[in-house]
């Protein structure tokens, strides 16, 4: 049997594969290495996504091509090289951690039937390459859980687009479902004041602990972005599971890009005005980064720590990100699992080994019925 030039398939596997089901976990995505020859494409791929950039095409297309792609890649990649480790990009190496940790808590949960991929919107591996290797693997329903706690058309947004764009390519695509955003999950909220509390208890409580969300351009907010309420709500919400009084916290919008107006109080222009104000000692948390990457290891990490001791703080103390610990594995297979209710692989006790059986069993009298694989 020919495979059609159109449509991505795969005759016959059904009989072949006991049926699974799957999380993938979609994360941003990093350059290759630390160089201005990796992040040319990187860059180039992120910021010709029209979810990322609402310009006119044509007007864009110049600016990005004649001004941007020229200058950034040199000043990304020494950021990136300050954070590059022997193993990689923290993001991919954070990411992979990530996702082999929540493989292993839904494996321990339920036995058998229940995978979870990682790809990256932008670089590799892609989100194509990957729903099409799954779907060779047997997996027939897929749930999408981009790593963005926080919706925003700019990251999970564009994040389904890019399984939308998959889909349409694939001659019987899985069933699918989708994790719009997770900013209020209980599991999410424990899981940040726990590493909160759990630095307190080895480093001590700074005056302040800001809480530091990636910007997008004010104009997406206005044109309906949920991206700020859920910031909002998130904050709200550990505070109140922290128990601290709302003044001892601040929220701020870090990683502005050109020159419009970003969402406000900047982080940056945040740090550096508080030790003007009295407050010498600060601990930062980056809660809408599911794993550590550039942005928080270089940006708030480094460069906000240098800036906010030079306007005369005395203190600074970046709080990782949740990436590998177990109650953000558990959080986020709490999550998957809630989001699965009704398929059977994701039931309690579903039998695996039945279930490849009657898999065998089915072939074995399609094929005795002479009609497997036409
Ligand atoms: C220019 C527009 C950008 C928007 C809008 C934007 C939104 C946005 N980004 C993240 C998460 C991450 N962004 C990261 C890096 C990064 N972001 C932009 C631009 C926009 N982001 C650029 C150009 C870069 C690349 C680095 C640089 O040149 O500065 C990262 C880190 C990637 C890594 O490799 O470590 C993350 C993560 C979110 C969640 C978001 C909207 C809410
Ligand atoms: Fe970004
Ligand atoms: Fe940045």
């Amino acid at each position: 049997m020919s495979a059609s030039s159109r449509y991505v398939g795969l005759a016959g596997y059904t009989h072949d594969r006991p049926p699974q089901a799957a999380v993938l976990l979609v994360n941003l995505g990093t350059p290759e290495a630390p160089t201005a020859a990796a992040l040319r494409p990187y860059l180039a791929e992120f910021l010709s996504d029209p979810r990322v950039i609402e310009y006119p095409r044509w007007l864009w297309r110049a600016i990005l091509h004649g001004v941007i792609l020229r200058l950034r890649p040199r000043r990304s990649a020494h950021a990136y090289a300050r954070i590059w480790t022997p193993q990689g990009s923290p993001l991919r190496t954070g990411s992979e951690a990530l996702a082999k940790a929540l493989g292993a808590e839904l494996a321990q949960r339920r036995p058998g039937p229940l995978r979870v991929a990682l790809a990256m919107r932008y670089g590799t591996p892609s989100v194509r390459e990957t729903v099409i290797r799954l779907q060779q693997e047997g997996v027939r329903r897929l749930l999408v859980l981009p790593l963005y706690p926080q919706y925003s058309a700019t990251s999970t947004g564009s994040a389904l687009d890019a399984v939308a764009d998959t889909v349409k390519a694939l001659r019987w695509p899985p069933e699918l479902r989708v994790v719009n955003d997770y900013h209020d999950h209980p599991g999410y909220i424990a899981a940040l004041a726990a590493g909160v509390e759990a630095h307190w208890a080895l480093h001590g409580r700074g005056e302040r602990l800001l809480l530091s969300f990636h910007g997008i351009p004010r104009r997406y907010v206005r044109a309906g972005d949920p991206y700020y309420c859920q910031c909002q709500a998130t904050a709200r919400l550990l505070t109140e599971k922290l128990g601290l009084p709302r003044e001892r916290v601040i929220v701020a919008f870090q990683s502005r890009v050109g020159r419009e107006r970003w969402l406000e109080p900047y982080t940056d222009a945040t740090v550096k005005a508080l030790p003007a104000q009295g407050v010498k000692s600060l601990d930062v948390l980056c809660p809408g980064f599911a794993v550590d990457c550039l942005e928080t290891l270089e940006e708030i990490a480094m460069q906000n720590r240098e800036e906010f001791l030079t306007a005369g703080g005395e203190r600074f103390h970046y709080i990782p990100a949740l990436n590998d610990t177990p109650p953000h594995v558990r959080a986020l297979a709490e999550l998957a699992l809630t989001h699965m209710q009704g398929w059977p692989e994701a039931a309690p006790g579903y039998d695996h080994a039945a279930a490849a059986a009657r898999q065998i069993e089915a072939k074995r009298r399609a094929e005795a019925a002479g009609h497997d694989a036409a």
